[in-house]
């Protein structure tokens, strides 16, 4: 079997450690700049970082209309923090991102720095379903994350937080990993430690699991 060829968005953000964290488990990894660097992608990592940024600098080469077009042909897409953001279908506090397009898709309702600021941000041991050692938590980094405040129902959870967010979620465990098809989120950043089990469960998802 060939490797899933994966690409990582690189406009802005955390993309180096996507990359090698996607090496590891085992896909062919190259970044994305153009809409033509799409072609023959089993997969996309839209990253975190700024999604008002990253939104701002794929407008000029409509990039994330690109990525939905290549997503409706069949590409997954996993969006983390910021990329989350990007990818879904409706954001609380849209001001920011008034006028430049994002990729939607994922069923959910997000609320930009939901769990609070820079200051407030936090690293949680996580349950997350369906991944190789479910057993062994995930320990998931929060900065400036979203909160997904509300799920469509197609929308899997795949793991949920402790922590409530600023807004709206007081005593619920808010949703922090969640699946919909070919699509896959994350409110935190599971680049940034050696951990790479939900990228190889992304790199799976991508080669047709
Ligand atoms: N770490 C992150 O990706 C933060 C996301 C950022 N708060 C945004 O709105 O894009």
């Amino acid at each position: 079997m060939t490797a899933p060829q994966i690409g990582v968005l690189a406009l802005q953000g955390a993309v180096a450690e996507h990359v090698r964290a996607l090496a590891a488990s085992g896909a062919e990894v190259r970044t994305v700049h153009r809409p033509a660097e799409l072609e023959g992608l089993d997969g996309l990592v839209v990253p975190g970082g700024e999604s008002t940024t990253m939104a701002r600098l794929a407008a000029p080469v409509r990039l994330m209309e690109a990525v939905r077009e290549r997503h409706d042909a069949g590409m997954a897409v996993f969006g983390t923090c910021a990329g989350l953001i990007l990818l879904a279908e409706s954001v609380a506090d849209a001001e920011a991102l008034e006028g430049f397009e994002r990729i939607r898709g994922l069923d959910v309702r997000v609320r930009r720095n939901g769990y609070g600021s820079q200051l407030d941000s936090f690293t949680e041991d996580l349950a997350v379903a369906g991944l190789p050692g479910e057993e062994h938590p995930l320990s998931a980094v929060f900065i400036r994350a979203p909160l997904i405040e509300e799920l469509g129902e197609g929308v899997e959870v795949l793991a949920a937080s402790e922590v409530a967010g600023t807004q709206g979620t007081d005593g619920e465990r808010s949703p922090v990993a969640v699946r919909q098809g070919r699509l896959l989120g994350a409110s935190f950043h599971p680049e940034l430690t050696e951990d790479t089990r939900l990228h190889q469960l992304f790199v799976e998802m991508a080669g047709g699991a």
